[in-house]
């Protein structure tokens, strides 16, 4: 999906949420377990309930491997179902993926041509040569890591080299490599204090913002210090959404606080372009 695609779906929901798909089946409902598959039944109830209230979902690969054969087939069938009922909707691998270079080209492949990802999420530590191989997927988004919402955060990426933040260095040299303008970038929602220097370096860029909800991180100061004249955000929450509920009414309870979100974003989407 193109960027400008991405946008015009924003605007036309009012709403840039990004629902997570974070499936534990130790907290699904405990009825869903019949089923012959419990983490696309589950999806696809999540799916069918908050697709529109939101213009991406981010499910998070370990969630998936954690299961084996039996959660990548889920995965599969949920980016199958993704793409061909809504693909309309802005598609993750939170995948966390990155190598050296034939490495990655292979990651590339598994995320971008087998399941038909829009995106993936990369750490950028091995630098240019292991993220170039995501970026050379031409209609594709690398999601890279530059400011993370765990309290790890601080153990490196914040430490200081040549007397600048290890984050300020992945944010501006990986602006200068190769087809740059389809890279986006993670930034903590618990980290919005970061956000005016993040966007001083990368204005025009899209930021995934993972940590809403479960995690603390507050929504309108995201907004107010993130958001740029294209959005440039998509704010994620996963189990404050998925685990509203672990009854019969899941998938409505999700509704309601993607709802509760959308409107939020709505209300900053107002603010920020006035009308
Ligand atoms: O810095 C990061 C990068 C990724 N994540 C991932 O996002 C979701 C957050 O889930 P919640 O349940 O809304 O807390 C999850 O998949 C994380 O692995 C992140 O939280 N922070």
């Amino acid at each position: 999906m193109t960027t400008e695609k991405l946008i015009s779906e924003i605007k036309k929901k009012q709403s840039f949420l990004c629902i997570g798909l974070d499936v534990d089946l130790n907290k699904i409902p405990k009825y869903l377990l019949k089923e012959e598959d419990p983490i696309f039944a589950f999806n696809k109830a999540i799916i069918d309930a908050t697709h529109h209230l939101c213009v991406a979902y981010k499910p998070n690969t370990a969630f998936y491997e954690a299961y084996g054969i039996k959660g990548w087939k889920a995965l599969e069938k949920t980016i199958k179902y993704l793409n061909e009922k809504h693909p309309e909707i802005f598609t993750i691998a939170d995948a966390k993926r990155g190598d050296i270079g034939n490495t990655s080209t292979m990651y590339a492949k598994a995320f971008f041509e087998d399941l038909a990802f829009d995106s993936v999420t990369v750490a950028p530590y091995m630098g240019k040569d292991s993220v170039e191989p995501f970026l050379a997927f031409k209609d594709k988004h690398t999601i890279l890591l530059a400011l993370t919402s765990n309290q790890g955060a601080f153990d490196f990426q914040t430490k200081t080299i040549d007397d600048k933040e290890v984050y300020k260095h992945v944010l501006e040299t990986s602006k200068s490599w190769n087809d740059a303008n389809r890279l986006m970038y993670v930034v903590g929602a618990t980290k919005a204090e970061y956000l005016a220097d993040i966007r001083q370096i990368i204005p025009d860029s899209f930021l995934l913002v993972p940590g809403v909800g479960a995690q603390g991180g507050n929504l309108h100061d995201v907004c107010k210090y993130g958001m740029n004249d294209s959005v440039g955000l998509l704010i994620n929450s996963s189990r404050g959404i998925i685990y509203a509920s672990n009854t019969e009414d899941f998938a409505e309870a999700s509704a309601t606080k993607a709802s509760e979100l959308q409107q939020e974003m709505a209300l900053e989407l107002a603010n920020y372009f006035g009308n």
